[in-house]
């Protein structure tokens, strides 16, 4: 169909092309060859840089590197497994950042005891209320000197107070959050801390060390962050902190309480000496143990340290894992080559901290069959990491029956290997069964704590997505 020409416009003709051609009437056959020899031209320039802004393209998506989104519920793993990722590929940044979250760990370390501090107390209250009204209950004895013990303790409390207004004081305040939360405590439940577990407090608290360092020659022991008071509390109460751990009491009343600390997030309390002496530098084990939970989704690029690695760049997404911040998790989905789904196993016993009416394990199961069956990731190769390993082998082994929560598990022995062969024979059919296309799934069990396991997980995970990356630039 002509397009159509204004009426008062001089008698020309519009070319389909673009840019538009003005073709005049009275074109000579001269002028004609002129032009569409011009044409010619100027349309195989310009299919050449077509071609080249593909190949660019093509390149810079295979230069830009691999990217990576973690899923998983709350405190499955996610952003400890972006820390092994970050000390395989840049160890030497990591060491340096280190530092950076010694004020987490001491938080974590600072919430543990004020949490047992409160529980004895709260049971020596008991005690003494039902001796009042003649009941007979089953309490531990609190002893003088754990009573003594306690007191001696009691200054944690402002030096809880004050780690939380330091760390938060280093956000922004936001419409959306408070910045660092200190969650209530809740007696099924230890402590746990919301600090924002991105870029921006470590990047403050970076900066604060580069510039106290460039002002004087400080040490590694030196008050680079200014949590020096707390420090110093911490220190004088180091072995306090361990005996209180050690205590039999103590350890009875968890027990009876059901309460498992060390199988909790941000666990420091058998490290209690080392880790409150003035001197503490994290090492990378105690930054992969530090917990923060993460309230909003962050960006990692990660740059390789070694010239041998096949990728220089990794991108990771972490988000947040609790019920509350899933909706924001499809915003990544058209934009990574893997997903790595992270599962704890040992939450078979567990319910989740948002909705306790539901069990952990279950949320984990229908949290993977939805991820497994979105369309928009049919393309997207997988890997599950069905992780906490080590922690279901401590609940099992302390004689936790598996069975008893998921009443499938029937006939087959309470040990670790079978439990963990189940689990993985149910993610791995929940795949098959829900993925929109046949796709692979490269499944590992993994203890995300344990730095060397994770690092050759990590290897081999690299090896899958750099075919995947590959394949897709049409390179191979
Ligand atoms: N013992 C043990 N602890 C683990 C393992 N994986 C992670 N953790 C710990 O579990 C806690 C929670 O891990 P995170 O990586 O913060 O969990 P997350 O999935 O990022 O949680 P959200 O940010 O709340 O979504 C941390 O204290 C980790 O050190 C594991 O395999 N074994
Ligand atoms: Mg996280």
């Amino acid at each position: 169909m002509p397009i159509p020409v204004p009426k008062n416009k001089p008698q020309t003709q519009l070319s389909l092309s673009w840019p538009p051609v003005l073709v005049r009437d009275d074109e000579t056959e001269e002028e004609r060859r002129l032009r569409l020899g011009e044409e010619a031209e100027a349309k195989r320039v310009s299919d050449n840089i077509d071609r080249q802004i593909e190949t660019e393209r093509q390149q810079k998506r295979k230069t830009a590197g691999p990217k990576i989104l973690l899923l998983g519920q709350a405190e499955s793993g996610k952003s400890t497994v972006l820390k092994n990722f970050q000390l395989h590929f840049a160890p030497k940044a990591f060491e340096i950042e280190a530092e950076v979250w010694r004020p987490v760990i001491h938080l974590n370390l600072v919430r543990s005891v004020n949490f047992i501090v409160n529980l004895v107390l709260s049971q020596s209250q008991g005690l003494r209320e039902s001796l009042q009204n003649h009941q007979r209950r089953s309490s531990s004895v609190i002893s003088p000197d754990l009573r003594k013990l306690c007191t001696r303790l009691a200054p944690l409390r402002q030096v809880e107070e004050n780690l939380i207004k330091f760390l938060s004081g280093l956000e922004p305040p936001r419409s959306d959050d408070t910045g660092v939360q200190s969650q209530p405590y809740r007696p099924s439940k230890a402590p746990d801390i919301s600090i924002p577990a991105n870029n921006r407090w470590k990047q403050a608290l970076s900066n604060q060390r580069v510039s106290t360092d460039s002002r004087s020659s400080t040490t590694r022991s030196g008050d680079r962050f200014g949590d020096s008071q707390s420090r110093r509390i911490l220190a004088a109460l180091g072995d306090d902190i361990a005996a209180l751990w050690k205590d039999v009491t103590v350890q009875d009343i968890l027990k009876s309480s059901d309460i498992a600390l060390e199988e909790q997030p941000g666990f420091f309390l058998d490290q209690a000496v080392p880790v409150t002496r003035e001197d503490f530098f994290p090492r990378p084990d105690d930054v992969l143990k530090a917990r923060v939970t993460t309230i909003r989704p962050e960006q990692h690029t990660i740059i390789a340290e070694k010239g041998g690695e096949k990728a220089k760049h990794w991108t990771l997404y972490d988000v947040g894992g609790a019920r509350g911040q899933r909706a924001v998790w499809a915003q990544f989905f058209d934009d990574v080559n893997i997903i790595i789904f992270l599962a704890p196993m040992s939450g078979f016993n567990q319910v989740l901290a948002e909705d306790e009416s539901v069990n952990r394990l279950t949320d984990s199961l229908r949290l993977w069959q939805t991820i497994c069956s979105n369309k928009l990731l049919a393309e997207v190769e997988f890997v599950l990491f069905l992780n906490k390993l080590d922690i279901l082998d401590a609940k099992l082994k302390a004689g936790v029956q598996f069975s008893s929560f998921v009443t499938s598990y029937v006939d087959k022995p309470n040990e670790t290997k079978p439990v963990a062969k189940y689990l993985l024979d149910v993610f791995v059919s929940l795949h098959q069964q829900y993925s929109p296309k046949r796709r692979k799934l490269h499944p590992h069990l993994t203890c995300a704590v344990d730095t060397k396991a994770t690092s050759s997980i990590i290897i081999r995970i690299q090896e899958t997505i750099l075919v995947k990356i590959l394949a897709e630039t049409n390179i191979i």
